[in-house]
């Protein structure tokens, strides 16, 4: 099959080269010339696991192409996938814009009978839009359909879960259109869910609202175990052990960030809004993370008073590992709070430094290694559990700071583990653990 992907992000890109792996001829488009000449190359212009050998064996097997031009992508083939991002508005709700740039591109440019794919998370209704936009758009010889197929993969997994994921949604009120789309995924080998369109729009948003809304509960439960005595860990794996629970998104931490969670549940609220539907749980859900990306600042403040003059590590600034995207990252959150608390502000990630310079205030100091963000300081912030920050040998806490105190966002370490040393160590939903004797200087 020939297909083209609008739209190279995260989604985009990693559809197209998974595409181009299972046989077909993939031509990915986007706007972005900078991206469109490293992709040339080989070159991935995101963070991902095993992207960029995927790449490279798919270019040079002749079944994948980037270009910056329409006309050469759309030139020829048989399904065009929408994979442009749908911001947050100011609002809350999802910014269309780019998805109705794309219709219009695809209008300008197609010369034989298409179906359009919409892979973008797109408000209930959008697919329907687009056909009609579509219709008033091309000449009347050309048929166009439209088949939503929501994508669900995680960044920093993101090859991994296209080839291994749960499911393939696939909305379409045309069963010849759905036809075609499922035999293009097909060699996926993953279950494959045909519905209609809007239910196809839903199961999206439901799907990160349900999980968002798995986060902000187990939180909740986390700072409740904090006061009765409780350990949040033990309860997530004796909670998840009930099937119907499940264990996973059960982890306690800082609150959820990304690109999707934080703009999805916003959206979802405001699609509700929409039809004078009041979605009171999932608001609660939002209010609860906005308080949670807090906790730790909370949690120093109350053991040091003030934080103005501390010099505070931040270790892990993405708003998870093995991603350099920094997206409603916590960090931007506790960095932005700890300038104006006057707290001098040193950061380390493995990876995501280069955007994190971008949106953290200009104030933070960055380094390059662990160590050297650690020297000297008064405590240390982890905020996204990388491996190299739970691998850590604890003792480099106690040899680097002026005082070993660690505030834990991620419940990166065993208690059993911490207790060896002596440290001060505050988590999540656990006991802290007080080895250290503070000086009061
Ligand atoms: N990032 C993620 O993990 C996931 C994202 N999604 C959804 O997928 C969509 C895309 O998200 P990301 O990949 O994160 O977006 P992104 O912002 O990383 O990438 C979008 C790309 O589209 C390009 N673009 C915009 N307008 C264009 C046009 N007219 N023609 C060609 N290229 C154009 C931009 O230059 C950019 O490279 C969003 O709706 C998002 O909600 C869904 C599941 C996972
Ligand atoms: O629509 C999307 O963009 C995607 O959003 C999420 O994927 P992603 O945001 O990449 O990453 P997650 O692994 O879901 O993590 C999101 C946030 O939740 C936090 N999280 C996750 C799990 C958990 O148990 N606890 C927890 O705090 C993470 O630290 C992170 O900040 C969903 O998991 C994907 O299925 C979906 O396709």
């Amino acid at each position: 099959m020939k297909i083209s992907v609008v739209g190279t992000g995260y989604v985009g890109l990693v559809t197209g080269v998974a595409l181009s792996h299972i046989g077909h001829h993939v031509t990915c488009i986007d706007i972005d010339e900078t991206k469109v000449e490293k992709m040339r190359q080989g070159i991935s212009p995101i963070y991902e696991p095993g992207l960029e050998e995927l790449m490279k064996e798919n270019i040079q097997a002749g079944r994948l192409f980037f270009t910056t031009s329409h006309q050469e992508g759309f030139k020829d083939v048989d399904v065009i996938y929408i994979a442009v991002g749908t911001p947050e508005k100011e609002d809350g709700s999802a910014n269309l814009e780019y998805i109705e740039q794309a219709v219009r591109d695809i209008a300008a440019n197609i010369t034989k009978d298409v179906i359009v794919v919409t892979k973008s998370t797109v408000p209930v209704g959008t697919n329907h839009y687009i056909k009609e936009l579509l219709i008033s758009l091309v000449p009347k010889h050309i048929n166009v359909e439209v088949v939503s197929n929501p994508e669900f993969l995680r960044e920093g997994s993101s090859v991994y879960d296209t080839f291994h994921g749960d499911r393939i949604v696939i909305g379409a009120d045309n069963e010849e259109a759905a036809k075609v789309i499922e035999e293009i995924n097909k060699p996926f080998g993953i279950p494959i869910f045909k519905t209609d369109i809007k239910s196809a729009e839903m199961i999206k948003y439901a799907s990160n609202a349900f999980l968002a809304t798995k986060i902000s509960f187990i939180n909740e439960i986390a700072n409740i175990c904090e006061k009765v005595g409780a350990d949040v860990e033990s309860v997530a794996l004796g909670m998840g052990m009930d099937k119907r629970i499940g264990s996973m998104f059960l982890r306690a931490g800082i609150g959820y960030g990304g690109s999707c969670f934080p703009k999805d549940t916003k959206a979802l609220t405001k699609i509700a809004a929409n039809i004078d539907h009041n979605f009171e749980l999932l608001k609660a859900v939002i209010k609860v993370n906005n308080h949670q990306q807090r906790i730790l600042i909370d949690k120093a403040k109350e053991r040091f008073g003030s934080l103005a003059g501390k010099k505070i590590a931040l270790l892990g600034l993405s708003f998870k590992p093995n991603t350099d995207d920094m997206r409603e990252a916590a960090s931007i959150v506790v960095s932005k709070e700890l300038i104006a608390e006057g707290a001098e502000v040193v950061a380390y990630d493995p990876i995501a430094i280069e955007n994190a310079k971008k949106v953290l205030p200009q104030e933070v100091v960055y380094t390059e290694s662990i160590e050297d963000a650690l020297e000297n300081a008064d405590m240390a912030f982890i905020l996204t559990e990388w491996a190299q920050i739970k691998e850590l040998d604890l003792n480099i806490y106690v040899q680097k700071m002026k005082q070993p105190i660690v505030f834990d966002g991620r419940n990166c370490y065993s208690l059993s583990e911490v207790q060896k040393y002596p440290i001060e160590y505050h988590s999540i939903g656990r006991k802290p653990i007080y080895n250290y004797q503070f000086q009061t200087v």
